[in-house]
């Protein structure tokens, strides 16, 4: 059997601790610590100290082109022959210097301000400045759709209040437990502390019906104001002055009781005032409700997906998010374990609870780690063409019909979350049929199922990377929405047939083994499906040093894109907690491509599922939850969330022998 963890063995950490147990996460160790995978070399170390900015690459050095001789074609990367000819005079003057960085510097330090206004009046020429700038703003058709509205009368000022404090009860209703939590610390309005309230309007007629550009985008009407609001922010930086942006608001409700024209549109509701102090950082950054994303996930070069910065090559996605996971830290991971000594229980008396802690802190690089919470769960679904083969009792629509039942609140994942405070996240991205748009489903479908394997790959490698890469951005999009902890779920009706194959391929373990009864079947369809995975192993012949090519060959798209949430998960830094027996046949893929991806997985349960043991042991991970369950859906994963949590919590509540007076033996 591989390296199971177990309570008995030594913690990560202690130098008495085996090798090959501490193998799994790639840790600790001075010389394995913080030594990129292999073939990563080449590619830099993330970005440290970067103002919460989620980590990424470091930008190629850039050197001043003014002390080069280069062509401006060289400049912007077009080819010499194509450049078109230059006119002979100079190009309009740039600001200098001095002056652009005011301009970039009012942009960086401006602030949605909710804390630490202060009553003081603003002149009459101060916010005159302010609505100045406000009103040469950009607009559609220079059709200038804005009015600004400035409110100081208390009585107003407390209507709106009301107004904003109703919804946000309403909101505040509708999340996630672990979220509003979160949310209770929060202040989301300053109505009553600040001086002035602007409501800035939109007027969707002004200009006539003949407004240039607003024929077809009407939207542009409110744009045009937006852009107004953002000028009107820019300035009041500038002027000291702080600004919050209030958006609790039902607007119809708010247009009539501010007693404006029924044909206007409200867009924003500004609270206006002094402030003590600008945050250096967002406040939700802060109060740890999201992170920044960097620049170079969000810019293309000339086709979506083409991630680049100019100036730089376009990057590959899973490549870089390879290239950024490493090991576990071993300095936070010495200290955990200095730390468990140290608090007032036997040593060792947490098992497996105090390898989770450890692990959360080799992997957070802090001690003790920041408590998973919120958590989200990822629940992938896809088809699988291996389905006409009789492999399972059920019908292909139940993946898009349970899919309906997770967005509807009503499958047994929901009822789990609900329990454990997690969002629940949905991703569409290979269910045979056409789902309709919903409010929690991500449309993210690469392929409309898989092809069936027993007669050819069920994808191509091209279909492997993009279900891959719609798990990395799902772990980016959670863990820069604030999410500290990602589970794992899937919904596929047949993926159990999959889910066999890779295992098999990963374990050597013969078909007949790692081939269980998925959604439950009987001994007849157990034998075909047994032989469908043997049949599409001889065909194939996966090898294992090729994960893309064991996807292609014989996966589903659930696996693949867990495997990009793993993976993204991992060089996010942020823990994973597996589910069932996909999801451990995703970690054994995983693992193939990056192998220090285990420094961010939890195995959160074990599954019913033969094959999911055979994963389990050769991943040397242990499960935390042993319940017979065989669901899928994320269900194993939130049950051990809360386990999980405990761990990380314990780290910071328990006292020390020293500070509680307890006497050590
Ligand atoms: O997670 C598990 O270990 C697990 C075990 C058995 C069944 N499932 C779920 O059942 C479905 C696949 O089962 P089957 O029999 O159709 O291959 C799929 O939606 C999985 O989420 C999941
Ligand atoms: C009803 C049902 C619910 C599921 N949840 C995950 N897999 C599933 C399979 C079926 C059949």
């Amino acid at each position: 059997m591989a390296n199971q963890q177990s309570a008995e063995q030594a913690p990560v950490g202690d130098e008495s601790v085996a090798p090959e147990n501490v193998a799994q996460w790639g840790a600790p160790g001075p010389e394995s610590a913080e030594v990129p995978p292999e073939g990563a070399a080449s590619v830099p170390a993330p970005r440290e100290g970067d103002s919460g900015a989620i980590p990424l690459p470091e930008a190629a050095d850039t050197e001043d082109p003014a002390e080069q001789t280069v062509t401006p074609a060289e400049l912007t990367g077009e080819p010499e022959h194509l450049a078109p000819e230059r006119e002979a005079h100079p190009a309009a003057p740039a600001y200098d210097d001095t002056e652009r960085e005011a301009v970039l510097r009012v942009m960086r330090e401006r602030r949605d301000i909710r804390n630490g206004f202060r009553s003081d009046p603003i002149p009459h020429e101060v916010l005159l400045r302010v609505l100045e700038a406000a009103h040469t703003a950009p607009s559609v058709g220079h059709s200038q759709p804005w009015d600004f509205v400035v409110i100081r009368s208390a009585d107003t000022r407390r209507a709106m209040h009301e107004l904003a404090m109703r919804q946000k009860d309403a909101y505040a209703k509708s999340l996630p437990k672990g979220r509003a939590k979160q949310f209770k610390e929060l202040k989301i309005e300053a109505i009553l502390d600040t001086p002035v309230n602007i409501v800035v309007t939109a007027d969707p007629t002004r200009g006539g019906r003949h407004t240039l550009g607003r024929h077809t985008q009407p939207q542009m009407a409110p744009y045009s104001s937006a852009l107004a609001v953002e000028n009107l922010w820019l300035a009041a930086r500038a002027e000291g002055l702080g600004v919050g942006w209030v958006s609790f608001f039902d607007e119809r409700e708010m247009v009539r009781s501010l007693d404006l024209p029924e044909h206007l549109e409200v867009v924003a509701y500004l609270c206006v005032g002094y402030v003590d102090e600008f945050p250096e950082e967002p406040e939700l950054m802060q109060a740890g409700w999201s992170k920044r994303r960097p620049l170079s996930w969000v810019v293309h070069e000339e086709t979506y997906g083409r991630r680049a910065l100019p100036g730089e090559d376009p990057h590959d996605l899973l490549a870089e998010t390879v290239s950024n996971i490493r090991p576990l830290d071993a300095k936070a991971l010495g200290e955990a374990w200095e730390r468990q000594k140290r608090m007032t229980k036997p040593p060792g008396a947490l098992g497996m609870l105090e390898i989770i802690s450890a692990q959360l802190s080799g992997l957070s690089r802090m001690c003790p780690p920041p408590i998973p919470e919120p958590a989200a769960v990822a629940i992938f679904a896809g088809d699988h063409g291996v389905h006409a083969q009789g492999v399972t009792p059920w019908p292909q629509e139940v993946t898009g019909q349970m899919v309906a039942n997770f967005l509807g609140g009503g499958a047994v994942c929901n009822a789990f979350a609900s329990q454990v405070g997690a969002e629940v996240c949905v991703i569409d991205v290979g269910v045979a049929g056409e789902l309709p748009a919903t409010p929690g489903l991500l449309p993210r479908k690469v392929r409309a199922g898989t092809a069936d394997m027993t007669t050819g790959p069920a994808l191509t490698r091209e279909e492997v990377k993009e279900a891959i890469e719609v798990g990395i951005e799902t772990a980016r999009d959670l863990v820069a929405a604030g999410n500290k902890a990602l589970l794992t779920g899937e919904m596929g009706i047949a993926n159990t047939t999959a889910s066999a194959a890779l295992i098999s391929v990963y374990t050597e373990v013969d078909p007949a083994e790692v081939t269980g009864r998925g959604t439950g079947i009987n001994d007849e369809t157990h034998a075909r499906k047994v032989e469908v995975v043997r049949r599409a192993l001889d065909l194939h012949k996966p090898d294992p040093a090729d994960p893309i090519g064991v996807l292609a060959a014989v996966g589903g798209l659930e696996h693949a894109a867990m495997v990009g949430l793993l993976l993204g998960g991992a060089s996010l830094r942020t823990p994973v907690i597996l589910d069932g027996v996909s999801a451990g046949a995703a970690a054994l893929v995983a693992r193939a491509v990056a192998p220090e991806v285990l420094a961010a997985c939890i195995a959160g349960h074990r599954s019913a599922e033969p094959g999911h043991v055979a994963a389990l042991n050769k991943l040397g991970l242990r499960p935390l939850v042993d319940l017979d369950l065989r669901l899928g859906e994320g269900t194993g994963a939130l049950l051990a969330l809360p386990i999980v949590q405990s761990a990380a919590r314990a780290m910071h509540e328990v006292a020390t022998f020293d500070s509680a007076g307890v006497t050590e033996k």
